[in-house]
């Protein structure tokens, strides 16, 4: 009989806590793992503040040397954080918010009205950057108008630490554009270096039909035009020692160089004009002869308008080259001296020469006979026919004026908001206006520092581009 002897199997010593499970690979924390970590993280640290380092030197010297790409590379960055970190604080602030829930109801027998609780913030999109500082696209919700955003863009312009912000309505319905200008680029001295630098040449460069005479910068960095193809005749009005003449003499600096008859009414005895005397086609120097210029150029723009007839065009830009009369600029120095009389005797004169001026406003446009009209104080009180000369003249340029009522007449008819910025323009900002801008409808401005010998020179250069004028004698130059 055989016997079958069990073996013990040796198990596992029972540990005192229970059975133990198996490690898990890889994942226990022990101070070995810890400082490998921290052994591997060392150099990612200290690449990234290398990395961060240099980013700053990179900053700090674009900064000093390269504004622009500084702005490019950094700044428009931390604007676009701010603009997107205080947008809703703002539209709340400001009354910016819309609500999809109606704002009032019944209570019992009552009608209450109330603030909704959860306001929607319209929204900020398509912010780029831009050379001057950045733009954006407000998307406004129903029933909200641009108005508010147009009266909120001081707040706007606070909490985004910038110089100003400029909204306008967008050609979309139901959108308004921001403009967004980092820093005042009317500032910078350096625009305003005499422009006795330019090579003549250059200034009479342009073609016949060219109208613009740039005359400084805008303060979104564009060059600042006075441009007669867009704007036919302009109004200019500045206090004393605003700025007007310095500004007209760099835009018949412009013109001077070009085939252009260049017809100056300077009531104040011709003072004001004198130094473009060579260059001038025709210059009056009291109401009558003023009276006696502008009916002559009223009939001139009556000749033209029987030569486009005869050719059927509308315009005599549209006239055969050869037989395409030149362009006549009419500057008007000091409007007020046209207007205002003191005598019976000087009433009849003055109604001559208003009368003629208000008739080439409303024919000239087509016929290329320009006015640009200048002086201290436009207002009712000089008569009623300034107000239907003003509605003649689309172009602006209002530098620093003494009355509120000045900027009103200059702007208020078609750029309300206009008017406060206007007023704003402190007595140390020469040259420094506000102006008519294509899709900004206005902007600031600053004309360069036109030196009187930078006008002589011009003046000089070109006295024998002086087109004769029909019925008209160039004035007489003494010098
Ligand atoms: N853009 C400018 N930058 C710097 N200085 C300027 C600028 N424009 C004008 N000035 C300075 O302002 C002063 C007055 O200019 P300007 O004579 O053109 O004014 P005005 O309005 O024609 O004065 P008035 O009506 O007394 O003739 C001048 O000393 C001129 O050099």
């Amino acid at each position: 009989m055989s016997t079958l002897i069990a073996t013990p199997v040796p198990s596992p010593a029972p540990s005192p806590s229970g059975p133990s499970l198996p490690e898990p690979p890889g994942w226990g924390l022990t101070p070995e793992r810890l400082a490998a970590v921290g052994h591997a993280l060392v150099p990612i640290g200290i690449t990234l503040g290398c990395l961060l380092v240099v980013w700053l030197a990179l900053g700090a010297y674009l900064a000093r040397r390269h504004p622009l790409a500084f702005w490019y590379g950094y700044g428009f960055w931390f604007l676009w954080l701010r603009m997107r970190r205080t947008w809703r604080r703002i539209a709340l602030n400001a009354d910016l918010t819309a609500t999809d829930r109606p704002t009032t109801g019944q209570l019992g027998p009552l009608l209450v009205k109330g603030q909704p609780i959860r306001p929607v913030v319209p929204l900020l999109i398509r912010i780029r950057p831009r050379h001057y500082g950045a733009t954006a696209v407000v998307a406004m919700h129903p029933g909200q108008i641009p108005q508010p955003f147009i009266d909120a863009a001081d707040a706007m312009a606070h909490a985004w630490g910038v110089h100003a912000v400029r909204v306008v309505p967008a050609g979309r319905r139901g959108r308004v554009n921001l403009t967004i200008l980092r820093a005042d680029p009317l500032k910078d001295t350096s625009m305003a270096a005499p422009a006795s630098a330019r090579p003549l040449a250059d200034l009479g460069a342009a073609v016949p039909d060219d109208l613009r005479a740039e005359v400084g910068n805008r303060e979104d960095g564009h060059r600042w035009a006075i441009d007669l193809a867009v704007f036919p005749h302009w109004l200019i009005t500045g206090a004393t020692q605003s700025g007007k003449s310095t500004l007209i003499n760099a835009a018949v600096a412009r013109w001077a160089g070009r085939p252009i008859a260049l017809v100056g009414i300077d009531c104040k005895g011709g003072m004001e004009l004198a130094p473009l005397l060579p260059r001038l086609s025709a210059l009056a120097c009291d109401r009558a002869e003023a009276a006696h210029v502008l009916s002559r150029l009223v009939d001139e723009a009556q000749h033209r308008m029987a030569l486009c007839r005869r050719h059927r065009v509308r315009s005599i830009w549209q006239l055969p080259e050869e037989l395409r009369p030149v362009p006549v600029i009419v500057i008007v120095d000091e409007i007020a001296e046209l207007y205002l009389i003191a005598s019976r005797e000087e009433k009849e004169a003055a109604l001559r020469a208003t009368t003629s001026l208000l008739r080439l406003a409303q024919l000239g446009a087509a016929l290329a006979i320009h006015l640009i009209v200048a002086g201290q104080r436009v207002g009712s009180d000089l008569g009623s026919g300034v107000t239907a000369l003003r509605a003649q003249l689309g172009g602006r340029i209002c530098l620093k004026v003494n009355d509120p009522e000045t900027a009103d007449m200059t702007l208020g008819d078609l750029y309300p908001d206009a008017v406060e910025a206007a007023q704003q323009i402190g007595p140390a900002e020469k040259g420094v206006a506000i102006t008519t801008a294509d899709e900004f409808g206005w902007i600031r401005a600053r004309s360069i520092r036109f030196t009187n010998d930078a006008l002589d020179e011009v003046v000089d250069a070109t006295r024998d581009f002086t087109p004769k004028l029909p019925g008209l004698d160039p004035p007489a130059d003494d010098t």
